[in-house]
């Protein structure tokens, strides 16, 4: 228990922390102090700037490090990308798990419709040693509220274990941010399971069990009061194949209808992505191993329903018998013509045929609409969402249309 208390900042100091503006680089950031509240009114933070007000060269770096782009299309280096995050990337507060996104899901995540090798940023020991700092961005048409804006996406932002708190992630953000500017686009969006100046929304995690006796025997998850493990697997069973008639996998024949879907679901959410087709398709055409997508065709052919899922596995750290949690992570999903409910049962179905051991959702979009039904149980995951240099209203898990890998 003190070993608890002492690793983890009381939610009261961490509120003084951020009163007490300790956030020594975030403080100096276009991003809202944690106390701002903003009405309708939404636009940049900054003064605005052009890509010629914008320093030419990187920033600095310790003598020892050197900047470097990662080629994803480099068996090589994407090696070296997946194994600095295989290894020192996020894990759960008592390092019991930790993301192990695999080579195929990164190529994927890193080269959507127009990215840049630019943004695809590396840190280096000096004559090109090992890679010790990672940070990506992706381009990306965002809607929030009434205005879309040109942003970048910001992920897998990585420093090595052994080079942590030597400031070196404010760094590559600062260059990541260069980068960006340096393309004209002034805004970004991210997410991350920590607290930072400010979030613009905050989401919860809800984890549906499709193997209890694995995820029990692996500390994920506990056996319930009163519960039996046969009585356990009996609760979390689900049907050998989907419920809903004409349900098959998506194909590239579907992305005109698919994207007509999800472009004008989307539209009901607060903050959301502003599809192109081309986006579409590279997002929700199944990969194998990385994601899923299935549609519903009704008696006529025409598709009217669609969901999807992405393969996120976490290493199981310090187990002899289990080494690989097998987790799906809910992504776009659109139902017109049967209740969502219905659907997500079938996205189960799909995932536990896949042999993924849980089905991870947000409370985002409309998902808070069958999470009890489908017996989700709450996570202790959050997962705050951030706007870079934009303020706007803060918005709740139901009015986010935004899921990132
Ligand atoms: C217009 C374009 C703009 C583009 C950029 C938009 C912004 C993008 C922002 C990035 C979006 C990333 C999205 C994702 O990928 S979220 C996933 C982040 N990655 C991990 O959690 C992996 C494991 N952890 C690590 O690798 C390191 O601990 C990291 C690299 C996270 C911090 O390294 P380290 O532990 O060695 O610390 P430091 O001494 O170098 O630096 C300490 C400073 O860093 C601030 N910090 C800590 N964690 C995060 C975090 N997750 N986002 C933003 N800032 C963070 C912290 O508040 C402090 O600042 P301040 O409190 O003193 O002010
Ligand atoms: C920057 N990209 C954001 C998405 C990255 N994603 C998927 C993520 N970000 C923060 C989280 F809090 C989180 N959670 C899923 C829930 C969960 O499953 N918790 C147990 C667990 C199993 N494996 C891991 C690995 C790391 C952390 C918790 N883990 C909590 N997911």
């Amino acid at each position: 228990q003190l070993q608890q208390m002492l690793k983890k900042r009381g939610p009261c100091e961490e509120s003084r922390r951020h009163t007490a503006r300790e956030h020594a680089f975030w403080d100096t950031q276009p991003v809202p102090s944690m106390s701002a509240e903003y009405d309708q009114d939404t636009g940049p933070l900054d003064v605005v700037k052009t890509p010629d007000d914008v320093r030419a060269d990187p920033y600095p770096l310790p003598a020892q490090f050197e900047w470097c782009t990662c080629d994803v299309d480099s068996e090589t280096e994407i090696l070296e990308v997946y194994t600095l995050l295989t290894e020192n990337y996020v894990e759960d507060d008592d390092s019991m798990f930790r993301f192990d996104y695999s080579t195929d899901f990164l190529r994927w995540a890193l080269k959507p419709p127009e990215y840049l090798r630019s943004w695809h940023l590396g840190v280096r020991v000096k004559g090109g040693g090992k890679l010790v700092g990672f940070i990506t961005g992706i381009p990306a048409n965002i809607q929030v509220f009434d205005k879309v804006v040109q942003m970048a996406e910001i992920n897998f932002l990585c420093v090595h274990k052994k080079l942590r708190s030597k400031r070196l992630a404010p760094v590559l953000i600062k260059e990541i941010t260069r980068r960006v500017n340096r393309e004209n686009i002034w805004q970004a969006v991210y997410t991350a399971g920590v607290v930072l100046p400010r979030p613009v929304s905050e989401c919860r995690y809800h984890h549906r069990s499709l193997n209890p006796k694995k995820l029990i025997e692996v500390g994920f998850s506990h056996l319930g009061a009163r519960m039996t493990m046969a009585r356990t697997i009996k609760l979390y069973k689900v049907p050998e194949s989907p419920q809903l008639s004409g349900m098959r996998e998506m194909k590239k024949e579907d992305v005109p209808r698919v994207h007509g879907l999800v472009s004008n679901y989307l539209k009901k959410f607060h903050l959301h992505p502003d599809f192109s087709p081309a986006e579409v398709e590279h997002w929700m055409l199944p990969r194998p191993g990385v994601v899923y997508c299935y549609v519903r065709e009704n008696g006529k052919g025409e598709v009217t329903d669609v969901c999807s899922f992405y393969n996120l596995p976490s290493s199981i750290l310090g187990h002899e018998k289990h080494t690989v949690l097998k987790a799906a992570y809910s992504y776009w999903n659109v139902a017109t013509t049967v209740p969502l409910q219905d659907l997500m049962y079938d996205a189960l179905i799909l995932a536990k045929q896949q042999d993924f051991d849980v089905f991870n959702a947000l409370d985002v979009m409309e998902n808070e609409s069958f999470l009890k039904e489908l017996k989700f149980g709450i996570g202790d995951g959050y997962l705050q969402y951030y706007l870079y240099n934009w303020k706007c209203p803060k918005i709740d898990p139901g009015n986010m249309g935004l899921v990132l890998l």
